[in-house]
């Protein structure tokens, strides 16, 4: 009993927190506008964050800008900030001073569902019910066509595994999608993040062990879905973000360094020791370069 009170006191906190949140956010957009994204140009300037009733900073004096359409890894140490920096964006939180924007229009005036309708996200773990594949990629925008499932499950690199299966975009997939492998279902989830084509992208990696084979399908994809859209990947593996256009290397809370793979390398500083980590742990698996695999 002392475990579960002691449980149930933890989840409550949570629950209170979202709902306490919920309302801070609220305030004050009554008359907000609805979010138009042109060029996906996303901006953060001298951002500060702290939890609430936390006492350090999480996120300090964090300033970068993304060109249009760019594919942005994001990447550093368990705890350096990573997902609190996508939260921001998408108003989970708003920044304590500093200013984030989506091509020049600051975030907090802009009304926050519209924000997170124009934004696509995939999490770590994504949530999928027992419903079929078609129901579980539309049931974020039921008004979608089958044509719109099948080309959203093409470029999220999901269409040739749903064709596999017994019926195919009718196949039931167990409670959680217990019968789909992680990358499986990420890639699914992929889909029906992209299935109304938002303009901006946020995909946060699986811990989770994943094989070669899949990890090289996500990197496919989402190099893919960069063509027209702003891709924000949280990494965990560093090959996952090893072609985009932009790394955001974070420690501790602060932007550390930004560049491309090569720079990054060149440089030989936070990343390029994350990179030696990286590839001398995964060098007997091989490291896979979507690049070429595209050749
Ligand atoms: N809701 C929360 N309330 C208080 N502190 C939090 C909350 N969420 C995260 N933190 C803290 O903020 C810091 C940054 O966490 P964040 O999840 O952004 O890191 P991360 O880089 O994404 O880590 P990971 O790679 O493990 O996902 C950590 O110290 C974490 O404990």
């Amino acid at each position: 009993m002392i475990n579960k009170y002691e449980s149930a006191r933890a989840s409550s906190k949570r629950v209170v927190e979202i709902l306490r949140n919920t309302d801070r956010l609220e305030e004050g957009d009554g008359d907000a506008e609805a979010l138009t994204v042109t060029r996906g140009r996303v901006k953060y300037d001298e951002v500060c964050f702290s939890y609430p009733g936390a006492e350090d900073r999480t996120l300090e004096d964090v300033s970068f800008a993304t060109d249009d359409g760019e594919f942005v890894g994001i990447v550093g140490s368990t705890g350096a900030g990573k997902s609190t920096l996508m939260k921001l964006l998408f108003r989970f939180y708003d920044a304590d001073s500093g200013t984030v924007s989506i091509d020049g229009t600051d975030v907090t005036d802009v009304d926050a569902a519209s924000l997170r309708d124009r934004i696509g996200y995939v999490s770590q773990d994504p949530f999928l019910f027992h419903g079929t594949v078609r129901e579980n990629v539309a049931y974020a925008t039921p008004s979608v066509s089958h044509e719109e499932v099948v080309t959203a499950a093409k470029r999220a690199g999901a269409h040739e595994f749903v064709q596999q299966l017994d019926d195919g975009y009718d196949t039931q997939i167990g409670e959680r999608g217990a019968t789909l492998s992680g990358g499986q279902r990420q890639r699914l989830a992929i889909a029906r993040a992209i299935v109304d084509d938002p303009p901006i992208l946020v995909f946060d990696e699986a811990t989770s062990h994943v094989d070669n084979e899949t990890e090289v399908e996500i990197q496919r994809s989402l190099l893919s879905m960069s063509e027209d859209r702003t891709v924000f990947a949280i990494a965990h593996r560093l090959s996952t973000v090893r072609s985009a256009d932009r790394i955001l290397v974070m420690d501790d809370g602060r932007l550390v360094e930004e560049g491309t793979h090569e720079r990054l390398v060149e440089r030989d500083g936070t990343y390029a020791k994350l990179w030696r980590i990286q590839t001398g742990e995964i060098a007997a698996t091989r490291m896979g370069d979507p690049r070429e695999v595209n050749r």
